[in-house]
Order: structure tokens, then C-alpha cells, then sequence
């Protein structure tokens, strides 16, 4: 069987784990590294990873089966993930959860235009948890459905960060409430703002003259990432960032509490929890890689989401042997 040829976008904290899950898997190859940098500056996990500039995709259309694109939210992947679909079979982990539908949007257009199949927002959250609310609410009509997450790095709000005018690094951390999940826990199905479930913690090493005041105000009015939540942030030397926040872990689970019938109780819940948030979610979105190939040989042209991915599509065994060893 051929196997399929993978091209990374971006490389950062996801285009590094990509790099490292493409190469566990039998049926995938690793075509490259594709940077808006000088790729002379990038160094990669694997030294025979080639790295190239993203313009060099211009002329590789028949040499790439999929594009996992690993930029950042924020500002990358509004931009690229719409205009790569125009020529590839894209992947995508884009977060803004309040931006999807107009992402989603502006992705299908292109796709549908082009003939290509384009996969956004996959991951854990939006991804597997994603699907996890549906399988509750599906399952349990009359009920709640709470999300938490951490104590750990979100990379979505850690990329917002670095993004401001003014920051040279930055991390994000965020805190679940136990007094709110401790309410979920108990039963009580609680009604939650956004506030009252997590706070977020944010670490910021500034550019020489940035005036701290104004970022400060900036990371806690923005829309979306951290205007909702009771957000702290605490400014700290490069060093002090290197020597005290380098890992990246990071989890998190979905309940649904609900009733099957007035009185009987029923409670599903899903829980992950990441060493590295970067390398976990590198490996779904390079099962999601797998699926992608899979749906744009079956000529499945425009933008899907992972509510439209049926779950075998992500395995590397047949269906025959999926249904023997998994059903
Ligand atoms: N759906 C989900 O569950 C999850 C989604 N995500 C998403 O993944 C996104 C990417 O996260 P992450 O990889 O941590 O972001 P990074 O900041 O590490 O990388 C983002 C982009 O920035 C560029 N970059 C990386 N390092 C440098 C550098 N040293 N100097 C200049 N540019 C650099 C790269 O593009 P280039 O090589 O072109 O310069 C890279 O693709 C997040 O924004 C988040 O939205 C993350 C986790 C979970
Ligand atoms: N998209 C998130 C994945 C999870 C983590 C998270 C958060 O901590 O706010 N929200 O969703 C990430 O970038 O890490």
C-alpha cells in the first residue's frame, strides 16, 4: 500500500510533535517541514526532515497527500488554512471555538471551489472533547454537560499571548474551579458562567521598552481568550521563563449528568491527560491526517469538522479487522 505523503505547515511547539507522530506510523512518510521562516534557522527533531519555505508548496501539488497545518490560531490559520485548501488536502487544529462557524465557512467555500477536503478543528478541545459533548447530549436528553480543563498550558492561549505588540514569550496556564467541579461532582448540575469554571494564569517576558501596562490591558480585554475569565498576569525575565515553564502538560475531562428517566441517574465522562499537550494533540491530528486521505480519495470535496468523521476512518486497520478486534 502507498503510503501516504504528509507536509507540515508551521513549525512550533505542533509542527515539532507532528514531525514526531508521523514517523510512528507504518502507512504515512514525512515529505517535509514547510516555514514563512529562513528554513537555514529551523532546526528539526529528526535531522533528515527536510524543511522548506512555505512558497515551495507552489510547486508541490502532486508531491503532498495531506498538509497538517500547525500555526497558530490566532492569526495563522484564518489566513492559511483557507488558502492551502484552494490547492491541498488540509488538516487543521484552529480553537477560537466562538470562530469556527465563519472559518468553518470561508474553508468550505474554498474547498468545495478546488475539489479538496478539508478537516478543521481537530484536536482535543475543539476535537475529542467536541465529540464527546455530542455523544452525551445525544445519549442523554434531559441533563448537563460540563467542560474542564488543566491544571495546564492551553497552546491556543500561550500563541494569543505571544502574538501582542510588545511580547517576546509567553505561557498560558489555566485553572479549573474545584469548588465547580466539586458541584458537578455532587450532582448538583450547577449552572456555570465562564468565569466561575476556570481562571487563567499568564506569564509574559516583554520586549525591551514595552510599556507593561498596556499589555497587561490588552491580554485582559481580548475577546474570546481572556476577556471572559478572571485572567492574572505576571511579567518574568527570559530566563525565568526558560528555567521555570518548559513543559507543556495539560488535560482535562467532559461530563454529561443527566437522567434516563425521572430519578435513575446516569453520568458519562471522558478524561485525557497530557504529558504534552503539543505531541497529544500532534497524534490526533495525524489520525485525523489518516481520515483525511481516506475521505478526499472517496472524492469527499469542502470543509468537515470531527462530528462529520466517522471514527474507523482515523484507525490504520481495515474495517474488516475493526470489526473483529474493536466492535
Ligand atoms: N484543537 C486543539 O485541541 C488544540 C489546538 N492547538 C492549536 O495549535 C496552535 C499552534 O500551537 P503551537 O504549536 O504551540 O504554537 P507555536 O507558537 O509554537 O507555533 C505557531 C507558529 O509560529 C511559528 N513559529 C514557531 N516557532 C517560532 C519562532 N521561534 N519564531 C518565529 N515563529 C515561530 C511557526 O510557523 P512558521 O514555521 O511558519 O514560522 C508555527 O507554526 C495553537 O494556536 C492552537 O490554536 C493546540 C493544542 C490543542
Ligand atoms: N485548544 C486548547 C486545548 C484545550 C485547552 C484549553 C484551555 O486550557 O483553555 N482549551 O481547550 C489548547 O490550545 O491547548
Amino acid at each position: 500500500m502507498t503510503a501516504l505523503r504528509i507536509g507540515i505547515v508551521g513549525y512550533g511547539n505542533l509542527g515539532r510533535g507532528v514531525e514526531i507522530a508521523v514517523s510512528l506510523q507504518e502507512d504515512m512518510e514525512l515529505v517535509g517541514v514547510f516555514t514563512r521562516r529562513d528554513p537555514a534557522t529551523v532546526s528539526t527533531v529528526h535531522e533528515q526532515t527536510p524543511v522548506r519555505s512555505i512558497d515551495a508548496l507552489e510547486s508541490m501539488q502532486d508531491e503532498v497527500d495531506v498538509l497538517l497545518l500547525c500555526g497558530g490560531s490566532k492569526t495563522d490559520l484564518p489566513e492559511q488554512t483557507p488558502l492551502l485548501a484552494e490547492r491541498f488536502t488540509v488538516v487543521d487544529s484552529f480553537d477560537t471555538h466562538a470562530r469556527i462557524p465563519e472559518h468553518f465557512a470561508r474553508v468550505d467555500a474554498a474547498a468545495r471551489v478546488a475539489g479538496t477536503t478539508a478537516l478543521i478543528s481537530t484536536g482535543w478541545d475543539p476535537g475529542l472533547f467536541s465529540i464527546n459533548r455530542v455523544y452525551g447530549e445525544a445519549i442523554l436528553a434531559t441533563g448537563c454537560t460540563y467542560t474542564f480543563w488543566g491544571r495546564g498550558l492551553s497552546q491556543g492561549h500561550s500563541d494569543a499571548l505571544r502574538r501582542l505588540d510588545g511580547v517576546a514569550a509567553a505561557v498560558q496556564y489555566t485553572i479549573p474551579s474545584q469548588d465547580a467541579i466539586a458541584r458537578v461532582r455532587a450532582g448538583e448540575q450547577p449552572a456555570l458562567s465562564t468565569r466561575e469554571k476556570h481562571t487563567r494564569e499568564c506569564f509574559v517576558v516583554l520586549e525591551d521598552g514595552a510599556d507593561a501596562d498596556a499589555v497587561r490591558e490588552e491580554i485582559v480585554t481580548m475577546p474570546h481568550y481572556f476577556e471572559p475569565y478572571d485572567t492574572t498576569v505576571t511579567f518574568l525575565s527570559a530566563e525565568e521563563l526558560a528555567r521555570d515553564h518548559q513543559g507543556m502538560p495539560h488535560g482535562g475531562f467532559v461530563i454529561r449528568a443527566g437522567e434516563s428517566s425521572p430519578g435513575t441517574n446516569q453520568t458519562i465522562e471522558y478524561r485525557l491527560q497530557e504529558d504534552s499537550n503539543p505531541e497529544f494533540t500532534a497524534s490526533v491530528l495525524v489520525a485525523y491526517a489518516r481520515a483525511a486521505g481516506r475521505l478526499a480519495a472517496a472524492g469527499e470535496h469542502g470543509a468537515r469538522t470531527p462530528f462529520d468523521v466517522a471514527p474507523g476512518l482515523l484507525s490504520p486497520k481495515s474495517p474488516e479487522q475493526l470489526r473483529a478486534e474493536l466492535l
